[in-house]
């Protein structure tokens, strides 16, 4: 048997919610049935936001909702109702999934890196799907800046991945001509990572937390591993088959 090319994909809380108030069940659905297909050539990884969003649904803590610990207390609700739909999903397809909760300061410790591979490697030796998001109620920085693409830059490397993807809202990283226009082209393919760096604008969507500078942040720590990172629009069904099989614009960055 052929080893399997293995895949680091992260969703943003954009995606989940397909730019609604609410977690898309439909997604995750649609999500699980790309795995599905698709689990023979490849094992999956998940970077998954959407936890504060998934509380929101339910609850109306005090405070603004835009203090921090509000947000880690929400993260800490919304986080069983996540995996609850991510679980109910998944399992219909005969897909089982596991949850693991880190931070950055993970990634500083070579035991904790260790032990962080190692687990995950005994997950997907047995068909796991983990399904990884911050560890909010100990660590703020993700919350603030909307690092879990960093965190999922990290986890990539760590776990040596063929490819990191990163699911957005966007058709991957438009010009800035063209936004400021309100043309949106994509830029199909990067290799030179500061010239990228120039097309951010410092724009981010309704409920995303870190807008494109993350993303850029993250391809450098992929590409310096001599990762490659797609920026693909997860809004819509079928993203990571139909970029795989070059239907759809989105951005490829080769390291
Ligand atoms: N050059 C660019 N190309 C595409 N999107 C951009 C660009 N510069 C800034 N953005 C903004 O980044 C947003 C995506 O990042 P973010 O809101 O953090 O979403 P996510 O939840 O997927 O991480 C886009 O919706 C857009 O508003
Ligand atoms: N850990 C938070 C993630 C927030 C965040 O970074 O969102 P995003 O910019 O959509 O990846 C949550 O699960 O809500």
């Amino acid at each position: 048997m052929t080893k399997k090319k293995r895949i680091l994909l992260k969703i943003g809380s954009n995606t989940l919610t397909k730019e609604t108030k609410h977690i898309s069940r439909g997604k995750i659905e649609d999500i699980a049935r790309q795995i599905a297909y698709l689990k023979d050539e490849y094992e999956f990884v998940i970077v998954s936001s959407g936890a504060i969003a998934a509380a929101r649904q339910f609850v109306n803590l005090e405070g603004n909702g835009k203090e921090i610990t509000v947000k880690q207390a929400l993260a800490s609700i919304g986080q069983l109702h996540l995996m609850r739909i991510y679980q109910d999903n998944f399992r219909e397809l005969g897909l089982f999934v596991s949850q693991c909760l880190l931070s950055y300061s993970d990634f500083e410790k070579q035991e904790s890196k260790e032990n962080i591979s190692d687990t995950i490697n005994v997950l997907l030796a047995n068909g796991y799907i983990p399904v990884i998001n911050e560890n909010d109620t100990v660590a703020t920085d993700e919350i603030k800046f909307g690092d879990n693409d960093k965190l999922a830059a990290l986890t990539g490397v760590l776990l040596n991945v063929d490819l990191l993807i990163i699911a957005t809202n966007t058709n991957g990283f438009y010009t800035k001509k063209s936004m400021q226009d309100n043309k949106p082209e994509t830029i199909l393919q990067v290799t030179d990572i500061q010239e990228l760096s120039k097309e951010i604008l410092a724009d981010k969507s309704s409920l995303g937390t870190g807008g494109m500078k993350s993303k850029i942040d993250a391809v450098k720590i992929t590409s310096k591993a001599n990762i490659e990172t797609w920026i693909i629009n997860g809004i819509n069904d079928n993203f990571i088959i139909n970029a795989i099989n070059n239907k759809i614009e989105f951005t490829k960055i080769t390291p």
